[in-house]
């Protein structure tokens, strides 16, 4: 938790433990994962020195904020290979998805091209960002340690793929790209 005028409340009638801040008379969840649920730990190797681990804004957030090792500028309409300085090794059955940060498309119209990226549990290189400056007629700028993405850390599924000549029927079947209307 944050420093600040922020309190911790037991949970009322849910009949189990549950730590929360109070926000004038409401009492906001601040359990950074599902009840129950222990957090996965990932093996982080930092390239940069200088660059922190990746990190949670708040209790509760899904993505930890990754930032940028250097400067950079990217013109309208362009896009930039951003290292983030930080390798890890995750566990097998998770992968990690690498998502634009809303502010940044907002303020600056700056997103990332393949997203989200998707970080594999073998990858043990550094992980980059390809944003895009979807701006036309601002420069977008970073300096180094500015906050790029963030990173999602989620379990994956395996499929097999059974091959089949006929699909079971649904009741969407083929209907897509706006078939129920507008
Ligand atoms: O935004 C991203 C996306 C991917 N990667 C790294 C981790 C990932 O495990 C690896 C490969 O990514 P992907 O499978 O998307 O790339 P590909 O174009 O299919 O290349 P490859 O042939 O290497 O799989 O690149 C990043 O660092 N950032």
């Amino acid at each position: 938790m944050r420093s600040g005028a922020v309190g911790t409340s037991a949970g009322v009638g849910s009949g189990r433990p549950h730590t929360g801040r109070t926000v004038g008379s409401a009492t906001v969840d601040t359990s950074s994962t599902p009840a129950g649920a222990a957090p996965v730990d990932v093996l982080v190797a930092r390239l940069d020195g200088g660059i922190g681990l990746p990190s949670y804004a708040h209790p509760g957030d899904a993505g930890a904020d990754l930032v940028t090792t250097e400067d950079v500028t990217i013109a309208p309409g362009e896009r930039a290979l951003v290292g983030t300085g930080i390798a890890i090794a995750l566990p097998a059955g998770y992968a990690a998805f690498v998502h634009p940060r809303s502010g940044l498309g907002h303020r600056l119209g700056v997103s990332i091209v393949n997203t989200p990226g998707t970080v594999d549990a073998g990858y043990r290189g550094e992980i980059k960002v390809l944003l895009v400056n979807h701006d036309l007629r601002e420069p977008a700028v970073f300096s180094r340690g500015d906050r790029i993405a963030q990173l999602v850390v989620q379990k994956v599924e395996r499929a097999v793929f059974h091959e089949v000549t006929r699909l079971p029927g649904s009741a969407r079947g083929d209907g897509g790209y706006g078939s129920t209307g507008r």
